[in-house]
């Protein structure tokens, strides 16, 4: 009988949350009553066909707190790096030691997407878990799409930035987490990505520069990234919202 391969998880955690604005890295600030970080976790956690979660936190963390997030299960390591693609490399070394191969399949997940649901987790492992390079989550642009002018000069900078041209929005898509991959391929791609030093904003586009065509799976725009400050009045709503009518649910 054919052995399946395994699912691991690599949730990338040791960002600052500059945009954020708040000295708390965004991962730690308290919404609906919890770190950011136990949302993304919990939704992981239930999805019971999931082998490990691992959480990659910044070799200096001084917030993280196993307390927090009892009843979850994960484990944590200690090897950020400077950038998302540095922690991510890094997280799939650490795999290893979990006894991941190389071709199990690994979900990389910003610890930010904390709106991340297991029926999205088991919707991406559906589409992807038969293709031959991998996927990610993703949803179509929605909105208008406008580049913006280059300012013209440093004294003279207009109080709001000017529209250059619109771009054409077909077959345009937003690019979300998880994304999935096979734990070797990946680690492969990023490897190769950073010795040939190309700096990358996700997994897929360590695929593409090779000739990859990974799968857009579409997602919801629940799963946005809690990047700016005015995101977590949003992401409580949202948690908040999800909690009571659990609570509803179960009473
Ligand atoms: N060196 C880094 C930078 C980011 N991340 C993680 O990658 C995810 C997506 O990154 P982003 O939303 O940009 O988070 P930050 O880097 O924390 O935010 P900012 O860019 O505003 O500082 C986050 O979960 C973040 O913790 C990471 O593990 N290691
Ligand atoms: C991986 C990602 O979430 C896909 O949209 C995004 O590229 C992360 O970017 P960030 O600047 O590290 O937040």
């Amino acid at each position: 009988m054919a052995v399946r391969e395994r699912l691991f998880v690599v949730i990338p955690c040791a960002g600052m949350g500059k945009r954020a604005g708040s000295q708390l890295p965004k991962q730690y600030r308290i919404v609906a009553g919890r770190h950011l970080l136990y949302h993304t976790l919990a939704a992981f956690d239930a999805c019971s066909e999931l082998t490990q979660t691992l959480v990659v936190l910044a070799r200096d963390d001084a917030h993280f707190d196993s307390r927090h997030f009892s009843g979850l299960r994960f484990a944590v390591r200690r090897c950020g790096g400077k950038s998302r693609q540095e922690s991510v490399l890094n997280g799939l070394n650490a795999l290893a030691e979990f006894g991941a191969r190389a071709d199990d399949w690994v979900l990389v997940h910003d610890a930010a997407r904390a709106g991340i649901q297991p029926e999205l987790i088991r919707l991406l492992i559906r589409a992807v878990r038969d293709d031959p390079v991998g996927g990610i989550m993703a949803l179509p642009l929605a909105d208008t799409l406008k580049r913006q002018a280059p300012a013209l000069d440093a004294v003279a900078v207009p109080s709001a930035p000017l529209i250059m041209h619109t771009e054409a929005r077909a077959d345009l898509w937003l690019a979300q987490t998880p994304q999935m991959f096979r734990v070797g391929m990946l680690r492969e791609a990023l490897l190769r990505a950073q010795q040939e030093g190309h700096i990358l904003t996700d997994e897929a586009s360590a695929f593409e520069r090779l000739g990859y065509a990974p799968k857009l799976v579409h997602g919801s725009l629940r799963n946005f990234k809690v990047t700016y400050p005015d995101d977590f009045e949003v992401i409580e709503a949202m948690l908040s919202h999800q909690k009571s009518s659990q609570k509803g649910d179960s009473s």
